[in-house]
């Protein structure tokens, strides 16, 4: 279980982040929705400490994540970002293995592991495997950083916009194929996006901000019959 509690972030003169407090559950898919500049990214870093909160505390069953080493916490959180920010000069497989590699798992265990994720993203070894970042599609590449991110298979994944660099099409794809695997299904999921219809497909809640604050967190559901005030109708487009 993650919990934010009372998070504040303040970037010069800017308050990104007021007064974020949530708690997700084991096995949810929790999206953090809202227009570009809201506070989102700055909120999903502050759960795995690439950035450290002004206020405020983040826990992770139950322990302030303050007091645990960033590189640990983040080996049991996969990231996944928008520009898959995949290392450039590694192979598919070396940037896929990378956190296996950290925790020193043997040579056959990684390949196995890797071979079994490129499958299941739809990504063929034998073609693909020995090739770099750039001589894959945006697409591919995409496919490739969740890989990477499920590689040591991390009880929690957060992802910031996911599937916002792939044309719509290859979007829809790759988001219904992902939510389709057992590994989207039984994990923890934190994912942050703008678009509404994104974060209806894959929540299990939505937490819906604006200018650094939460303005309506529940259910699909609960949001399109009961949202909250005019801001909440207008961003649905109810
Ligand atoms: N490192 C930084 N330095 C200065 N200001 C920042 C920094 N990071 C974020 N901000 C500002 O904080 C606010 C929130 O940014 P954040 O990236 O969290 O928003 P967001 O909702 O994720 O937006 P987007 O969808 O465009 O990424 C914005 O006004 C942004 O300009």
């Amino acid at each position: 279980m993650i919990e934010a509690r009372h998070l504040h972030k303040t970037f010069g003169t800017t308050r990104a982040v007021q007064d974020v407090s949530f708690s997700v559950q084991e096995g949810e898919n929790f999206i953090l929705l809202g227009t570009s500049g809201c506070g989102k990214t700055t909120t999903l870093k502050m759960l795995n400490r690439l950035l450290e909160p002004d206020g405020g505390q983040v826990l992770l069953n139950g322990a302030d994540t303050a007091t645990i080493p960033a590189p640990q916490l983040r080996r049991g959180m996969g990231y996944v970002l928008q520009h898959t920010g995949l290392f450039p000069h590694y192979t598919v497989a070396e940037n896929i293995a990378v956190v296996p590699k950290l925790l020193h798992w043997e040579k056959d265990a990684i390949q196995e592991r890797t071979a079994t994720l490129m499958q299941k993203l739809g990504l063929s070894y034998s073609e693909h495997a020995h090739a770099y970042p750039h001589q894959l599609s945006g697409g591919q590449q995409q496919r490739v950083g969740l890989a990477r991110a499920l590689a040591a298979d991390p009880p929690v994944l957060l992802m910031d916009e996911p599937f916002g660099a792939l044309d719509p099409i290859t979007r829809d794809r790759i988001r219904t194929e992902f939510s389709e695997l057992d590994e989207f299904k039984k994990k923890t999921i934190i994912m942050v996006t703008h678009d509404v219809q994104e974060a209806f497909t894959l929540a299990t809640r939505v937490c819906l901000m604006d200018e650094g604050r939460i303005v309506q967190m529940g259910t699909p559901d609960q949001l399109r019959e009961q949202p909250v005030n005019d801001f909440v109708r207008t961003f649905l487009k109810l």
